[in-house]
């Protein structure tokens, strides 16, 4: 994997090695029998790319950034400068037939998801794709049917979450049933504002779709109906965005999900869930950090964003995605779990403008899913 490479520059080439058989050449399905660390295409350098990269680079064992690649050149380019050894691209197709790419960390926008996710397949390269798998129903499908024709599992989606270790507490006490069967959650999604652009669609396809995933891995349930609520907005809010919003989810055992989003709340990010189960309750997420007995002061501090909350778990989930990987392994959320997410984000997209109960219709799971 020592390959030698120009450092910081922009390519925007569609160089050769784009066959799988180009993949097969350079012992890239899923790097079993090659040794040494992963070489990484990270694709998108922005807010969640950039911090994939940085972790890749400082805290990930097994695996190095080979590329990376941004319509953003100077951005890519910077990046790649700052890591070192990493060859810049504005075509993700270019960066991932770089002769030191085995795998791919996508961290565009989602609707860019899916081109990139096809591009991995057609090189057999395992995928680390961020949330969502994609915006839309229709797109997650074509991705889940392109999975199922290379004939194994190819992705990981980056649904983080399953890695805090509140939330994973949280899922060990449901699991083993500790209180007793679990009747309701209720969620809570708070950012302290949000970026130029999000609008109310993005209100559940990148932030709910969050509450979608912990619910469905939590409860081990599908969502098979979601209401949404609107509020009057905070003033706070960009003009024409609905927050905050409180969405309902119905589960296929009968359970009822709440989750307050509200996304320009000014004071912070907080991210929390209690189980309301038949012999008790449980809940995570309010302590994070420090929390302080001084004079005249009592409580704990609030992280400014997910980067800070969620630092452990992306450290996690990329760990494991990386071991995974170097054991010519997959495992994590699936394609499954990010088109399931898709459809109840579809629903719930219906919900908001309507203000109906909107039925949740899931394709049956296909095997490689089982
Ligand atoms: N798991 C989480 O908590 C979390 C947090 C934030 C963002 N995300 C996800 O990460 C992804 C990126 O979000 P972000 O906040 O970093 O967005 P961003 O807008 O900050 O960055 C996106 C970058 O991708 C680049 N880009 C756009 N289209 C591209 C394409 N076709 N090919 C390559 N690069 C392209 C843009 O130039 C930009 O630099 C989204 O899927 C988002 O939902 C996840
Ligand atoms: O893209 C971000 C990200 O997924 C965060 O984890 C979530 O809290 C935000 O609401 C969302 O906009």
């Amino acid at each position: 994997m020592g390959t030698t490479r120009e450092t910081g520059t922009v390519d925007g080439r569609s160089t050769v090695g784009h066959a799988p058989e180009a993949a097969a050449a350079r012992g890239a399905h899923g790097v079993e029998g090659r040794p040494g660390t992963l070489g990484v295409a990270v694709i998108g350098t922005g807010r969640m790319g950039a911090d994939h990269v940085r972790r890749l680079h400082d805290v990930i064992s097994g695996a190095r950034v080979a590329a990376v690649a941004d319509l953003d050149a100077d951005r890519a380019a910077r990046l790649a400068r700052d890591v070192g050894g990493a060859t810049a691209y504005t075509d993700p197709a270019a960066a991932m037939d770089d002769p030191g790419v085995d795998a791919v960390l996508i961290a565009s926008p989602g609707p860019a998801h899916e081109a990139a996710l096809l591009d991995a397949f057609a090189r057999d390269l395992p995928v680390l794709c961020e949330k969502p798998l994609t915006p839309d129903a229709a797109s997650a499908l074509r991705v889940l049917e392109a999975e199922q024709k290379l004939g194994h599992r190819r992705v990981q989606v980056g649904f983080m979450r399953r890695y805090d270790a509140g939330y994973r507490t949280l899922k060990s006490l449901l699991t083993k049933g500790t209180h007793g069967r679990p009747l309701m959650l209720h969620h809570k999604h708070r950012n302290a504002d949000t970026p130029p652009g999000f609008t109310n669609a993005m209100m559940i396809n990148d932030s709910v779709v969050h509450e979608i995933d912990v619910t469905r891995w939590l409860l081990d349930e599908e969502i098979t109906a979601v209401r949404v609520l609107r509020p009057a907005p905070t003033g706070n809010a960009p003009e024409g965005l609905s927050d905050p919003q409180l969405i309902l989810f119905e589960t296929s055992a009968g359970q009822v999900v709440d989750t307050e989003l509200f996304v320009n709340c000014g004071f912070g990010y907080q991210v929390s869930c209690e189980a309301v189960c038949e012999g008790g309750t449980a809940r995570i997420g309010d302590d994070h950090g420090v929390f302080v007995n001084a004079a005249g002061q009592w409580g704990g501090t609030i992280p400014p964003g997910f980067v800070e909350r969620f630092e452990d778990a992306y450290d996690r989930q990329v760990q494991h995605w990386v071991d995974a990987t170097r054991r010519g392994e997959v495992e994590g959320p699936s394609c499954w779990d990010g088109y399931a997410a898709a459809v109840v984000c579809e629903a719930g997209v219906l919900a908001q403008a309507s203000g109906e109960r909107v039925p949740v219709e899931l394709i049956e799971r296909p095997d490689l899913y089982g």
